[in-house]
């Protein structure tokens, strides 16, 4: 109707410009999570969104923005707000089921990791439906931007967090991680949180340091990005891991 109008040469006033607000479901809102509203993205996306998604993610998403890449094949994205990264740590804490680092992890169909680190897995959090969600819904329009042509799942089986301190795990040796692609999201502040630490390409001698909050690296997971994880030198050093397409 509007062009209709406007080449009839109508002169026409918008004016519902105002933002009377929207409204909110309330039929789902859990009340036993530390963070209740971490778990509102499908009911209360909008909310969800303000709340926990960085506006920058949607200028990294646009086709015709550039996005960095720190090293070969290794891209960083703003995905999350300092809120989701600080309540994510606080479930996790608050959660406690830190694995030890060794070899034995009964949490895994086989009993045995390969390449252990300290870390407590998404569905012992009760997160791991919510994470796979943010998977599809934000990381895997990234992913399919930078690596053109790829169609992800974005499936994931392995979805953690993992903790390095100087007086227990401070680093990770060098490995492959058994994705297509992984995603590695800085949880805490470098310099001020923890000191060292960060992601070493070994393959182009290329390390990312400094790492931002709620910002994410993503890398191909076999082949050519054979790295490893810095030593924490000082304070504790949260990261949030997924194995995507496995
Ligand atoms: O410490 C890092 O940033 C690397 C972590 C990593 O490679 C892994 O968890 O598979
Ligand atoms: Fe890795």
């Amino acid at each position: 109707m509007a062009t209709n109008m406007r080449e009839k040469g109508v002169f026409m006033y918008v004016s519902n410009m105002e933002d009377y607000g929207h409204l909110v479901d309330p039929d789902y809102f859990p009340t036993k999570y530390l963070h209740n509203d971490m778990w509102q993205m499908k009911a209360n996306r909008k909310d969800w969104e303000n709340r926990y998604i960085s506006p920058e993610y949607w200028k990294a998403l646009s086709p015709t923005e550039l996005n960095e890449m720190p090293c070969p094949d290794v891209f960083w994205f703003p995905i999350f707000t300092p809120r989701f990264c600080k309540e994510l740590v606080e479930l996790a804490n608050d959660n406690g089921g830190w694995s030890d680092g060794s070899n034995n992890d009964p949490r895994l169909a086989g009993g045995y990791e390969n390449v252990p680190t300290v870390d407590i897995h998404m569905n012992q959090m009760d997160f791991e439906q919510e994470w796979l969600w943010i998977l599809r819904h934000y990381v895997k329009p990234l992913a399919e931007k930078v690596f053109l042509g790829y169609d992800s799942d974005a499936r994931a089986i392995m979805n953690f967090i993992v903790r390095y301190r100087p007086t227990e795990q401070s680093f990770l040796r060098p490995h492959h991680d058994s994705s297509t692609y992984t995603i590695n999201v800085g949880l805490n502040r470098p310099l001020i949180d923890y000191e060292g630490g960060g992601a070493r390409f070994i393959r182009y001698n290329c390390s990312v340091v400094n790492t931002r909050v709620g910002w994410s690296l993503m890398h191909p997971g076999r082949l050519t990005h054979y790295h490893e994880g810095l030593q924490t030198t000082k304070g504790t050093r949260y990261i949030m891991v997924s194995f995507v397409d496995p």
